[in-house]
């Protein structure tokens, strides 16, 4: 259905447009564009009945790949081969007519799809009960909300009855009970044999709808198989670099901080707010490492992972009472996901001059996300010895879409008949 073949395309990236026509005159002979290769050498084949999905990092050239598809672009080199009606979730709503309604669109936009004015009469309720505009439907499309106009060109693009349907993150379109009818239809559309390209970076809805993936990255392509070989291969690789940024992101802080405890007199909440470390001083936290399993410092995890935080700490010469250490964990806009403290869990505390206070989670059973940690020591009445706030990053890569905080452990269960 779909046959690509060693394709090459490049863009002119312009490092300093031109924008009146002396300077268009003056760039012109100096050619101040680089040319760069977004595609190299691209091949695939897509049989029909097939649903195959695009991944990659952003700026890798899925979409670019997509629009060649659609023959909105041409390949600079290579072949591509498509046989079918062709309907394209991509640039949603770029036929559209603004001062007509949302009525006249759809006739508009559907001929453009090669659809008589018979077909479209024969789908127009259709289009217009699932883009939910039953009474806007005949106002002009200037007056849609950015979400109604999305739906509607959603609406129309999968009722032309095309053979090959092509996708670019839909799941941005609309709210979720939206995106949720956009992924039943694009369901039905598969069982019905269609052939389908899909972009998405929600691997979990990529390996649960797609045969096979294409991992693009850079321009080229560097996998394609199984959705769970694809995913797991590209998710290894997102860890890797992920971890490196981080790491060069705690370098960076670690250079810029003064390893001194702020003394002040302000209040708690005033310095959690301002992103502060302080305290007496009378204990002294000098390292804080994020430890996985094998004990190395990492910053990637699994919700199954077990993690360590790692203090490590001297006493100075003023008195240390009943020292507490605490540990909190927080998502990055601020919500608090768990905090304690060796007080509430009554721990027997033993403070020496120097030493290590090691907190260990068995199981993470945080959602997908960036977290940050606070780590504290205290008297048990509360004064701060060392109090620093985001001391440390770390993240929780998952496969799954589940949504809060934390993992629930949780069944499911049904039973047929009963009273209604
Ligand atoms: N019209 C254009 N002119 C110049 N460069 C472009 C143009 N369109 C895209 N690019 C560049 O081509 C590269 C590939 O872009 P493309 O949109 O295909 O990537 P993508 O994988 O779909 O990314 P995303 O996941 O962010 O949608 C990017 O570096 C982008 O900046």
């Amino acid at each position: 259905m779909i046959e690509v073949k060693d394709v090459w395309k490049k863009y002119k990236i312009y490092q300093d447009k031109p924008v009146s026509f002396k300077e268009r005159f003056l760039y012109k002979r100096k050619g101040v564009f680089q040319e760069k290769w977004v595609l190299q050498g691209i091949s695939l084949s897509i049989e029909k009945g097939k649903m195959i999905g695009l991944i990659g990092r952003n700026g890798s050239g899925k979409s670019t790949l997509l629009k060649m598809m659609t023959k909105i672009l041409q390949p600079d080199k290579g072949e591509l081969k498509i046989i079918g009606r062709v309907s394209s979730l991509l640039e949603l709503g770029a036929g559209f007519h603004m001062d007509f309604t949302g009525r006249e669109n759809i006739f508009m936009n559907a001929s453009l799809f090669g659809l008589s004015r018979k077909e479209i009469n024969s789908k127009l309720q259709e289009i217009i009960r699932f883009a939910e505009l039953d009474t806007f439907i005949d106002n002009p499309v200037r007056t849609y909300s950015s979400g109604m106009f999305m739906r509607l060109a959603f609406s129309i693009a999968i009722h032309v009855e095309p053979d090959i349907l092509l996708i670019d993150e839909i799941l941005a379109v609309g709210d979720n009970a939206f995106q949720k009818k956009c992924i039943s239809k694009i369901e039905e559309f598969k069982e019905k044999g269609k052939t389908i390209v899909f972009v998405s970076h929600d691997n979990g809805i990529m390996e649960r709808l797609c045969d096979e993936l294409y991992w693009i990255h850079e321009s080229k392509l560097v996998k394609k198989g199984k959705p769970e070989e694809v995913i797991r291969d590209y998710l290894d690789f997102l860890s890797g670099s992920e971890e490196q940024r981080l790491k060069n992101e705690v370098m960076q802080q670690e250079n810029q901080q003064t390893s001194q405890i702020e003394v002040t007199e302000q209040n708690e909440e005033v310095n959690k707010k301002e992103n502060k470390r302080w305290g007496n001083g009378a204990v002294e936290i000098t390292n804080i490492a994020i430890r996985n399993p094998d004990n190395e410092n990492k910053f990637i995890f699994t919700r199954e992972q077990r993690l360590e935080v790692e203090l490590t700490y001297k006493t100075t010469n003023l008195k240390v009472e009943r020292p507490v250490f605490g540990v909190g964990i927080f998502k990055m806009d601020g919500t608090n996901c768990y905090g304690t403290n060796t007080y509430i869990d009554k721990v027997e505390l033993e403070i020496s001059e120097h030493g290590k206070v090691r907190y260990c989670i068995e199981s993470l059973n945080l959602v997908q996300g960036d977290y940050y940690v606070d780590v504290a020591c205290h008297h048990e009445d509360g004064t701060p010895y060392d109090y620093i706030t985001k001391a440390a990053n770390f993240s929780v890569h998952s496969k799954e879409n589940d949504q809060g905080i934390a993992f629930l452990p949780h069944k499911w269960f049904f039973e047929k008949g009963g009273e209604s």
